[in-house]
């Protein structure tokens, strides 16, 4: 068994690493923390879990307990794993960190768009940045994963294929993303209340948004050199989901059509799925499952691509995408604990 730790369990990405690891054949969650319920019983906060965590209780987050873990995953602010991930490194335990800690190369570039000291910058040199369709063979051999952000999962899983073939101008990219509530946390936030939520859509960070130095990070490796993205988020008024409408600039004629290239591309992808041609993918076929549907579009057979990519932002753009990681860095089925699909409606 793998004994893993949880720092953040009472967020809504914690909460939902519990959920998947509990249908996890290999995993033993063995150690779950919350400084505002230390004591209180996990079955207590979230009887969904009662019968697979029943003897399991919140602590304060202590370094010697999580040390012990093979493996502890960060479901916390951004900042809290630079204050600890170095120590637990060291205990031999690898560390999974959900937030956007160690997800930007350049440390300048996270401080100005975080707002805080970077606290750790000494691990950036190995943190793998843990989107398995682009590093599955490093994140097979890294001790420290920077798990991706949701709007950057659901952005580069669709740009990708087109990028890495040539087939789209690198200075034209659009990506025009909603999201729902939980992406915003589960603390209490006027924004998140259902009067301020529900019947209603709009736009935010327009000016510019953290993930926008993430993706293009992502887009420009991938290219090989610059691209000019903008990126619009959205707050729908769902629960969970991430819905990307993505346009590109055709410049090239692909060898056979646009659907063969992402067909091609993600062939071998146990998460990724091209849906067929004419498709709208939903964003509930992905509710509670881990993985992105894709659909690519050539509207009017114009030179306009449009490429849309689903996800649940709770799963293949946080948690479920955590799992992955955690069973490739242990030489595991990646698809340990993620099999159940979709719940739809
Ligand atoms: N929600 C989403 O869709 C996604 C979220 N993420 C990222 O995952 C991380 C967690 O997100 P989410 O679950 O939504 O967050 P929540 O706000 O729902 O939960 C945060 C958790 O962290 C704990 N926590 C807060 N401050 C500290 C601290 N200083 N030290 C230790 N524990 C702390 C809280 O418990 P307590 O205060 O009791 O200790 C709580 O359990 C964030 O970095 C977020 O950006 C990534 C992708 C998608
Ligand atoms: C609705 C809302 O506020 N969504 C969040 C994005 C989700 C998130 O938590 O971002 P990470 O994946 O980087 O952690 C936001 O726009 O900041």
């Amino acid at each position: 068994m793998i004994k893993v730790g949880i720092v953040g369990g009472t967020g809504y990405t914690g909460v939902e690493l519990l959920r998947l690891l509990a249908q996890h054949p290999e995993v033993s969650v063995e150690a779950i923390t919350s400084r505002s319920e230390a004591g209180k019983n996990v079955t207590a906060m979230y009887p969904n879990l009662r019968g697979y965590y029943d003897r399991l209780a919140f602590t304060a987050p202590d370094a010697k307990q999580l040390g012990d873990m093979d493996a502890v995953f960060f479901a916390t602010p951004h900042g809290v794993a630079h204050a600890l991930a170095g120590e637990l490194l060291e205990c031999g335990t690898r560390v999974i960190d959900l937030s956007a800690d160690f997800r930007l190369r350049d440390v300048a570039e996270w401080e100005a768009w975080y707002g805080q000291t970077h606290g750790a910058p000494a691990l950036l040199e190995e943190a793998v940045y843990g989107l398995p369709e682009v590093n599955r063979e490093a994140i097979k051999r890294a001790r420290l994963i920077a798990v991706p952000g949701c709007y950057p999962t659901a952005v580069q899983l669709g740009f990708l294929p087109l990028l890495k073939a040539g087939m789209i101008d690198p200075g034209q990219l659009i990506a025009d993303c909603k999201t729902g509530v939980t992406g915003a946390g589960r603390g209490a936030k006027v924004g998140s209340l259902l009067a301020e939520a529900s019947e209603s859509l709009k736009a935010y960070a327009a000016g510019g948004h953290r993930h926008l130095p993430e993706i293009r990070q992502g887009l420009v490796a991938a290219h090989n050199g610059e691209i000019n993205l903008t990126f619009i988020p959205h707050l729908t008024p769902m629960i969970r989901g991430i819905h990307a409408t993505l346009y590109g600039q055709l410049i090239a004629e692909p060898e056979a059509d646009l659907q063969t290239l992402f067909e091609h591309c993600y062939a071998d992808e146990p998460f990724v799925d091209v849906m067929p041609p004419g498709s709208h993918p939903e964003t509930r076929s992905v509710k509670g499952n881990n993985t992105c549907r894709l659909a690519v579009h050539r509207p009017e057979g114009s030179n306009t691509v449009v490429v849309l990519s689903v996800i649940d932002n709770l799963v293949k753009g946080a948690s479920g995408q955590a799992v992955q990681n955690l069973n490739l860095m242990f030489g595991r089925d990646e698809t340990l604990g993620l099999a159940a699909p979709a719940l739809m409606p």
